[in-house]
């Protein structure tokens, strides 16, 4: 048997048991400090076994996943490191930074473990276990950072394991790995949160700034609503880098004043150009729980009820939806439902559907 330990089963750490519990040979025992917690994971069929005991949990695990936020992964390793671990069992983390977890699991006798830190690039601005979708990975990338002294036997049992999570593994150094998610992660939720309480500062005086909010807003300000604990430790934590990200984002606001200012609309249409080409790089392939390929987006009258009626009909023709989003609704004009299904052919059968009972559906 195949003792997997998950510390801290909340978004990422419910969702990896999620994808790991059931498989053949498997077995997925999760910690928390809190009795209520232990016994929801198992009535919730996350995992296999709960318990309250770091020790329980740890000793006799072929491999450990450190799912608690980065502020807390070297006290766990630290921890951790004082049982009587399996020989070669292999510690790995998730958390959003990597060089500090790094450095402590190097710093210290780790007891016949190997540690390897790893962070899969899906998440949501939701938290907790009652989020966890065992979905959540699939076709994401999962960044490991082992380095050169991880022996690499344990790097392709812990990359052989994750293929259960049906993500990409990629090898990137700890440093590089923080320099760059700061810059394609941390830095858009700092601008999300701050953009997100400029407004707010608005909206007391006026709260039409609220009501008139639509889907720009809406689409670059969700992961304003992250869990405050997890992303105080991440920003905390990956500081240095984000300092001098804040610089470079200043200079680019500072360059938006200055095309303003010189009223340079040949300049200001560069930049959408600039952008607009980048962006559309990047593939849509990042599914996890928000992101899907196969969306479809309706055309909705605004009355309570209606996602009921749309989810029922398509659950009569047994079409599965795998997301529901409600991207706008405003008083008194149709409001737009994002539906997310799991392949081209659900899809397909749900826009036939929908389009023979009179709804309005665009790709
Ligand atoms: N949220 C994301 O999108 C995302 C994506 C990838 C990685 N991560 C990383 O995954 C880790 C967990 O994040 P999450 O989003 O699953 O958070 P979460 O809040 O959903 O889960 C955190 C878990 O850690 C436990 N925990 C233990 N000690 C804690 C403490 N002192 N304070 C708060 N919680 C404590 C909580 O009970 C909970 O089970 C973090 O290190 C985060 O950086 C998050
Ligand atoms: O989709 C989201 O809500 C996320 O914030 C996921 C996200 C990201 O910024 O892309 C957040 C933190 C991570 O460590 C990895 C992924």
């Amino acid at each position: 048997m195949t003792k997997i330990a998950i510390f801290g089963v909340g978004l990422i750490g419910g969702s990896l048991a999620l994808s790991f519990k059931g498989k053949p040979g498997i077995t997925v025992v999760g910690h928390s400090n809190r009795p209520e917690s232990v016994e929801k994971y198992v009535q919730r069929g996350v995992v296999d076994e709960a318990t309250t005991s770091m020790r329980e949990a740890a000793e006799g695990a072929d491999f450990i996943f450190l799912c608690v936020p980065v502020g807390k992964l070297a006290d766990y390793v630290q921890e951790i490191s004082r049982f009587h671990l399996k020989p070669g069992c292999i510690i790995t983390d998730v958390g959003s930074t990597k060089a500090s977890v790094a450095a402590c699991a190097k710093s210290i006798d780790l007891n016949g473990a190997v540690f390897i830190g790893g962070h899969p690039m899906a998440g949501s601005e939701r938290s907790g276990v009652e989020a966890a979708s065992s979905y959540l990975f699939e076709n994401a990338f999962y960044v490991l950072t082992p380095d050169s002294s991880t022996p690499q036997d344990a790097v392709d049992r812990l990359k052989e394991l994750l293929v259960y999570t049906k993500a990409h593994i990629v090898v990137v150094d700890a440093v590089s790995h923080d320099q760059i998610v700061g810059a394609i992660s941390h830095l858009p939720h700092m601008i999300a949160v701050a953009l997100v309480n400029q407004i707010r500062g608005y909206n007391e005086t006026n709260p039409l700034y609220e009501s008139l909010a639509a889907g720009g807003f809406r689409d670059i300000t969700r992961i304003a609503a992250s869990d405050p604990v997890v992303w105080r430790d991440i920003l905390i934590n990956n500081r240095s880098v984000l300092l001098k990200l804040l610089q470079d984002w200043n200079a680019e606001t500072a360059r938006f004043m200055h095309m303003l200012e010189t009223e340079d609309g040949e300049a200001i249409q560069q930049a959408f150009l600039e952008a607009g080409r980048f962006r559309s790089r990047m593939p849509e392939r990042r599914k996890g729980v928000i992101h899907s390929t196969y969306d479809c987006y309706v055309d909705v009258p605004d009355h309570p009820g209606i996602i009921g009626k749309i989810t029922t009909e398509l659950g009569n023709n047994s079409i599965n939806l795998s997301n529901i989003q409600i991207i706008e609704s405003r008083e008194d004009v149709p409001g737009v439902l994002r539906l997310s299904f799991r392949n081209q052919e659900q899809l397909d059968q749900a826009m036939e559907q929908l389009a023979a009972s009179g709804y309005t559906i665009h790709l």
